[in-house]
């Protein structure tokens, strides 16, 4: 008897309209319910086109070659954190059941439905909370867990752990292979590896569109060799840094918090957190999903709502003066704090690249003098900073069209070209694969060799141990000792 298949390929390819060359080439894939099956690649191999080829969502972008057969319904959760959520809704409780409710389905079927996924993702209590007062992965469970109450014959994942902390991706993993036992079936593509990609069933390679390895399981080396990132912790080494003995704390305090507690919505988020961060030092903020890692780094660039509460200090050094933050506006603090936040595409307007940085450049205090030496300065400005990353080949590209990597390394661009003394990173290996996060390593080396200090926020255990001098956790309202 034949085997059943809920997805079938055989010899498929895509290439855009407009493309001289092939996205994907000669893919044979076949996916039985109760499997799940993870693509992993490099940025650029073709993972997002693969998924998207087999939901249907490519009709009209350009040519399909070969068989691309679905049996059964397909849906796709797809790799761009700010879009995600339908903006149809504003509850949690009423994005979870609309899928449903839009496809026609009974009202207190779909209910409870919603209810059991999110009791299953471990986000019950946030049935009643409104989307737009969510945590970066409380956004991704909540846009998963819709999908979920619709129970395709397909689940189709495009990078399913941005934003997810560890312990989340492990009880999203277990959701999945419960989600294959009731016959269901799940593709997953991803440029990482982590806890989500660990329940697959096969994982294959994907190389410039082709897939060229499935296995049971992919070794360490196989992910390297690929230019596949792996978040689990591997051994404690340092790229680019020399080991800590504690000297990092004997330096001047770049950036010193004391007592700062903020309470969002009335609700206490941070209490009473002290926080230094010496010059030249790195510092990593590790927690659970919702523990407040970017309220933390939101308070201290003064982007709270009016309605969040907030108390305590905030000084940086500005060449051996401390500066007292208090109650200054967000664009005073922005000289000294770069701040990078969770979606870059919050903080991204222009149409090219180019017109981003060249808002960003800072304009010079002779301003009403002598106009064509200002634009001289900000294009210099502009120019050695396309010269110095990966921007330069896509500097008239629309930011939107970019990857999430090269999204966040623009922003992070745009924070460093206002020459800030201080770089505040909110989860800025997301959606990286190894050689984005060496690029990301590479920023942050020429920032620190320059005299700058970083704290970021990561789920990314490995990449905290490899690069941070100091691991603190924040939990409870709470920032806890080093873990590194
Ligand atoms: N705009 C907002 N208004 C009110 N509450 C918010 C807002 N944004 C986030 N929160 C809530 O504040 C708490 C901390 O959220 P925050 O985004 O700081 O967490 P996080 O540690 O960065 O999480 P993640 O790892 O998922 O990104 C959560 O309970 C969240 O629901």
């Amino acid at each position: 008897m034949p085997e059943t298949v809920v997805v079938q390929l055989k010899g498929a390819g895509f290439t855009y309209r407009g493309s001289a060359w092939a996205a994907l080439s000669d893919i044979d894939l076949h996916l039985a319910p109760g499997r799940i099956h993870s693509v992993l690649g490099s940025l650029g191999s073709g993972t997002s086109t693969l998924a998207r080829l087999i939901t249907g969502l490519l009709i009209d972008r350009g040519t399909t070659t070969g068989e691309v057969r679905l049996d059964g319904t397909a849906v796709m959760l797809g790799d761009d954190p700010e879009a995600q959520l339908s903006g149809m809704t504003s509850l949690v409780g009423d994005e979870v059941q609309l899928s449903g409710r839009l496809h026609g389905d009974e009202l207190a079927a779909v209910e409870q439905r919603a209810r059991l996924v999110l009791d299953s993702l471990g986000i019950r209590d946030l049935w009643g909370r409104r989307l737009d007062a969510l945590s970066g992965g409380q956004r991704q469970l909540v846009a998963l867990a819709g999908l979920l109450t619709l129970r395709p014959s397909l689940l189709v994942l495009d990078q399913p752990s941005l934003s997810l902390d560890p312990d989340t991706r492990g009880r999203l993993g277990t959701v999945l292979q419960d989600f294959c036992s009731a016959g269901g079936a799940v593709l997953i593509t991803a440029h990482q590896r982590d806890e989500v990609t660990e329940v697959s069933s096969e994982m294959s390679v994907l190389d410039s569109g082709r897939l060229i390895t499935t296995r049971h399981r992919l070794t360490a080396e196989d992910c390297d060799h690929h230019g596949i990132w792996d978040t689990r912790t591997r051994q404690r080494h340092r790229t680019g840094r020399t080991a800590t003995d504690g000297s990092e704390r004997a330096k001047p305090a770049a950036l010193t918090v004391r007592g700062l507690s903020v309470a969002r919505l009335g609700a206490e988020v941070l209490d009473d957190v002290d926080l230094d961060v010496a010059s030249g030092e790195i510092v990593t903020i590790v927690g659970s999903n919702g523990a407040g890692k970017s309220t933390l780094l939101r308070s201290l660039t003064g982007l709270l709502g009016s309605g969040d509460r907030t108390s305590g200090t905030i000084t940086v050094d500005a060449h051996g003066s401390p500066i007292n933050l208090g109650e200054a506006p967000t664009h005073e603090r922005a000289r000294h704090l770069g701040w990078v936040g969770q979606d870059p595409g919050s903080q991204l307007s222009a149409a090219t690249v180019r017109e981003e940085l060249t808002h960003a450049a800072p304009l010079p205090p002779h301003r009403r003098r002598d106009r064509s030496a200002i634009r001289a300065q900000r294009q210099a400005a502009v120019t050695s900073t396309l010269a110095r990353t990966e921007l330069k080949a896509v500097s008239e590209t629309h930011p939107y069209d970019l990857s999430i990597a090269l999204r966040k390394d623009l922003v992070i661009s745009t924070a460093l070209i206002m020459g800030p003394r201080i770089l505040l990173l909110d989860e800025p290996t997301l959606g990286r694969d190894r050689m984005a996060i060496g690029r990301l390593n590479l920023f942050m080396t020429e920032f620190i060799r320059r005299g700058g200090s970083i704290l970021a926020t990561t789920h990314d255990r490995r990449w905290a141990a490899e690069t941070a001098d100091r691991i603190l956790l924040l939990d409870g309202g709470e920032l806890r000792g080093d873990l590194g």
